[in-house]
């Protein structure tokens, strides 16, 4: 009779969840072994990385991806970078070892006590079977849960059960299928369409869910379609609208104040694909400016039923967009270049400024460069002079968790080969996830980490400044050299000075990973 390591093995291939990113103990060692030879276990030295790739690598996937953590001390280290993976609603399913049953309650060594517990109430579901017939179930379940809601799910199985030997005839089915599909109905967006039609000045909003569900186009195609001024949703993980499009305006700010007059005189604001909204520090205001109101459209039923102002629809944006665009007729308007063009970069006077460093990656790097971003007080300098006109561009961590760039960064290179990808992360952020260099050497996984060293945590001071806390300690970090860490774990590296080393080492190819870092002026985000 097959074992219940096999029947799950069997499950996991036939749902192509044959990539595991992991960093074994001995409770997990017995699911590790037999692997068939379709399995690809990445290994990080630290479960954040191990969260962290795995994120990048759903993100850039769009489909679940296993991850394999060692029991309760495995899967609190990965809490962190879980927060992330929650908000870009990364369909992760984490498996983690547990002690036998029977030395669970005495909390043996390597008890995971509570875990089911543990990881709430950041994943969605959570469950640990009751005996080892449930274990492929209970893994099916796990998968399930997390592609229907697009959320983390946490199963801890006890190490003895996949030894279990079992009669595949008493089995609950694990060859089934799970579909949903949330297409509004013909009153719905007939109603959708004519409160667009009849609004006096209509605006956009596109979320980070419309780069991860492949709307990017779609959403430039509805938007020149009504010619509608198009904002980004505040606190973006993903690029949902090329940012020099003619029509897109900006990201919006992410207080609740400022947001609203900044969309001050459009009578309709339709959201698609976003939490309304993702505000971040506080600045009380207005939810919506006067005489507005909101329609968001949105799959995440939570994000709908948590927002504080407007309506909301769950439903498929893309079935939304591509309604309202055989529903109204074309409202084209200026026609000619739909791009704009970047301005002059800010200069920095001691150091190069950010805006020219990104001038240069804008000027040196393909077109369709994923960017993997994680450089807190530079997102102003980004959006003024990056040039991003395609979908899965921009990846940035999804609750401001640090500890993401670095491993996301190799999880999208490893789902996406076809793309160069390049990491900008700042030199405070880089420390959370700086093992994930090891990962990028072992597995020789092509990106460019570039370091942006300020030798602060800049962000930091922005907000002591914002909060009247200017005086505040533990923010300088100056005096690290990431070019010996990166050495010492197998990536070659460079520390740039000055604008045409910096161009000069971005136009240079490499084979595998490589680091280069450059000394940045401190700025405001
Ligand atoms: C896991 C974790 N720890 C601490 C923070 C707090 N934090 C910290 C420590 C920031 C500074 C990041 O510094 P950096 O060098 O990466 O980037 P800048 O210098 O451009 O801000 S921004 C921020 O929210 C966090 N977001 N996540
Ligand atoms: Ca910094």
């Amino acid at each position: 009779m097959p074992t219940v390591r096999r029947i799950a093995h069997e499950f996991l291939e036939r749902n192509e969840l044959t990539t595991i990113f992991g960093n074994p103990g001995s409770n997990e060692l017995p699911f590790l072994a037999e692997l068939p030879d379709t399995f690809r276990y990445v290994l990080g030295l630290h479960e954040g990385v191990v969260l962290g790739m795995a994120d990048g690598y759903a993100q850039a996937t769009g489909r679940p991806v296993l991850v394999n953590l060692h029991a309760a001390a495995g899967s609190g280290n990965a809490m962190g970078a879980l927060t992330n993976a929650v908000y870009a609603r990364s369909p992760l399913v984490l498996t983690a070892g547990q002690q036998v049953r029977s030395a669970i309650g005495m909390e043996a060594m390597l008890a995971n006590v509570g875990a089911t517990e543990l990881m709430r109430p950041l994943v969605g579901w959570s469950g640990e079977p009751t005996c080892a017939a449930d274990v492929p179930r209970s893994l099916a379940q796990a998968v399930f849960e997390a592609e229907l809601h697009r959320r983390p799910s946490y199963l801890s199985v006890p190490y003895d059960d996949w030894a279990a030997e079992l009669d595949p005839a008493t089995l609950p089915t694990v060859d089934r299928t799970v579909r949903q599909g949330r297409a509004p109905d013909a009153v719905q967006l007939a109603d959708l369409a004519a409160r667009v039609e009849a609004a006096r000045n209509p605006a956009l909003v596109f979320g980070g869910d419309i780069d991860t569900a492949g709307l990017f186009d779609a959403a430039v195609r509805l938007a020149e379609h009504l010619a509608l001024a198009t904002w980004v949703a505040p606190s973006p993980h993903r690029l949902p609208f090329p940012n020099r499009h003619r029509l897109f305006r900006g990201v919006l700010p992410a207080g609740i104040g400022p947001l609203s007059a900044e969309l001050a005189g459009h009578d309709l604001i339709l959201v698609l694909g976003a939490p309304v909204f993702r505000y971040h520090q506080h600045v009380p205001g207005r939810y919506l400016p006067e005489g507005s109101t909101l329609v968001q459209v949105t799959e995440d039923a939570s994000a709908a039923a948590r927002a504080p102002v407007g309506e909301a629809l769950v439903a498929d944006p893309g079935v939304v967009i591509d309604a309202l665009l055989t529903r109204i007729p074309a409202r084209r308007t200026a026609s000619g270049e739909p791009f704009g063009s970047s301005p002059e970069p800010a200069a920095g006077k001691n150091a190069l400024h950010p805006e020219q460093v990104f001038a240069a990656l804008r000027d040196t790097q393909p077109g369709d460069t994923a960017y993997v971003v994680e450089s807190t007080s530079t997102n102003a300098a980004w959006w003024r002079q990056m040039d991003l006109r395609h979908g899965g561009s921009y990846f940035f961590p999804a609750a401001g968790g640090l500890g993401f760039g670095l491993p996301a960064a190799i999880g999208v290179a490893m789902a996406r080969p076809d793309r160069p990808v390049l990491a900008v992360i700042g030199d405070g952020s880089a420390n959370y996830g700086i093992t994930a260099l090891w990962t990028a050497a072992r597995y020789r996984v092509p990106v460019t980490f570039l370091i942006l060293r300020n030798g602060s945590y800049g962000a930091l001071r922005w907000f002591g400044d914002l909060l009247g806390t200017p005086d505040v300690p533990g923010t300088e970090i100056d005096g690290i050299d990431f070019t010996r860490i990166a050495e010492g774990y197998g990536v070659p590296a460079a520390s740039v000075t000055g604008d045409a080393e910096l161009r000069t080492a971005l136009k240079a190819t490499a084979e595998g990973p490589r680091l280069i870092q450059i000394d940045t002026e401190l700025t405001t985000p």
